[in-house]
């Protein structure tokens, strides 16, 4: 078996071990594992990446966000490099809310390519997810809302992967956002 293979078990089993009590918001309260491991699918099988450092870090990219995982912890599992690109695409919990998101905005072009395409794949992921179901309590214009503020970030994410920025722009037109200028 390659190398890479087992280290993409060994990471996937990180992340279900670390996610193990946690649910995603829909009505069926799905493992939250699903959307780190859905993440890492969208790189490998639509926008082409083979580069497992980037899956990897797509497969732990909310573990310090939502669990006790610390960026040490992953360093010491599996290396600086997807330390570093988790560390780019983890929000600062200690932020307000509205703070954080617009940080988000901000924070975007300025992110490394490797941390862009997950952050590009995470909101393809999620925006998706939404269109699928709507989380428990969410109004429509949360909703719609969510979509706004999610193209405001993929703008500042583009000339990354020509395939994620297709279907997200997709995902925007049909939701009646308009494109934005730079
Ligand atoms: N669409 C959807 N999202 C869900 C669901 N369950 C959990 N989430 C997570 O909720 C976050 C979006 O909800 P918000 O209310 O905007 O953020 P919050 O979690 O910080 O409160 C995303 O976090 P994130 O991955 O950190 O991404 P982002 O907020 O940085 O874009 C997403 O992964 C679900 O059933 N559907
Ligand atoms: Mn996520």
């Amino acid at each position: 078996m390659g190398s890479d293979v087992a280290l993409l078990l060994q990471t996937a089993n990180f992340a279900a071990e670390k996610h193990k009590r946690q649910r995603r918001k829909d009505v069926e309260k799905t493992p939250y594992i699903n959307h780190p491991i859905g993440v890492a699918t969208i790189l490998s099988q639509e926008a082409g990446i083979t580069d497992v450092v980037v899956l990897q870090a797509a497969l732990l990219h909310d573990t310090v966000e939502d669990t006790n995982t610390t960026f040490l912890e992953i360093e010491e599992h599996f290396g600086p490099e997807v330390r570093k690109i988790v560390e780019e695409v983890t929000d600062d919990k200690t932020l307000a809310k509205m703070e954080r998101k617009k940080q988000q905005i901000e924070h975007a072009p300025h992110c490394s390519y490797n941390a862009k395409l997950v952050k590009l794949a995470d909101k393809l992921y999620n925006l998706r997810d939404l269109n699928r179901s709507i989380p428990k309590g969410w109004s429509e214009l949360r909703v719609q809302e969510y979509f706004r503020w999610s193209s405001e970030v993929v703008n500042g994410l583009r000339g990354t992967n020509a395939v994620l920025e297709k279907t997200l722009q997709q995902l925007f037109t049909e939701r009646r956002i308009p494109v934005q200028a730079d």
